[in-house]
């Protein structure tokens, strides 16, 4: 899938944050977005995922508006993520069975995902008693168990250990490579932009910049 955006404007107030011409988002690429805080990366990524719909300009989703049935094939990952009040493995299984997956299938990806993250011994704990590391894991476990066309992730390792984030890199480009997956994401970590990205876009209060 690819994203493209066409003079896209956003404001709040009389601050206009987001004015972008034209972009595209190559699909199955992982693009970075960088740029100093509140240059607009998390605005223009709520807006991508559908979350944010008062904007002027377009954004289309394989040349289409962005609706409900759209926003069921991707997902962002928040930086803060919110776990629910059950087991990591269930906060895991939560996006397959809303789509309806039978059990065994769940357990097979849950299991896979817990696997591949290296986080087997948070299966059984609380999700909302997590620290904000471990809530950051679980989180990417829960964006990719459904394997979204689209992921969006906004800052996924800022609270991970450095030993622990080659992990996390790990996970996302497998699903990039094996799912053909089209991963977006926002991060200050500009080694972590070189490292996993395809394309890197730097927005500067709210433009692009080349
Ligand atoms: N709900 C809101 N109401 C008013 N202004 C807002 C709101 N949300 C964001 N902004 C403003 O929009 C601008 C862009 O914010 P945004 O969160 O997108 O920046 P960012 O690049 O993600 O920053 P950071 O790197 O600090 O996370 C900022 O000036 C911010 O203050």
């Amino acid at each position: 899938m690819e994203i493209q955006i066409k003079n896209l404007a956003k404001t709040y107030g009389e601050k206009k944050v987001l004015d972008i011409e034209s972009l595209n988002l190559e699909r199955e690429k992982i693009t970075g977005i960088i740029g100093p805080n509140g240059s607009g990366k998390s605005t223009l990524l709520n807006i991508i995922a559908g979350l944010d719909d008062k904007y002027d300009g377009q954004v289309l989703y394989n040349g289409e508006l962005i609706d409900s049935d759209i926003r069921k094939k991707m997902t962002l990952v928040f930086q803060k993520a919110y776990l629910f009040k059950r087991t990591v493995y269930k906060n895991i299984a939560y996006p397959l069975e809303v789509r309806g997956v039978k059990e065994e299938k769940i357990k097979q990806k849950v299991l896979e995902l817990l696997k591949i993250l290296e986080i087997e011994d948070l299966k059984m704990k609380i999700g909302s008693k997590l620290s904000g590391g471990e809530t950051q894991k679980v989180a990417l476990a829960r964006g990719l168990v459904f394997n979204p066309e689209l992921l969006l992730l906004d800052e996924p390792t800022s609270n991970i250990d450095p030993e622990y984030i080659e992990h996390m890199e790990k996970a996302i480009l497998k699903y990039n490579k094996e799912n053909k997956g089209t991963v977006i994401i926002v991060t200050h970590n500009i080694n972590q932009a070189k490292r996993l990205c395809d394309n890197i876009i730097k927005l500067e209060r709210g433009r692009v910049i080349n």
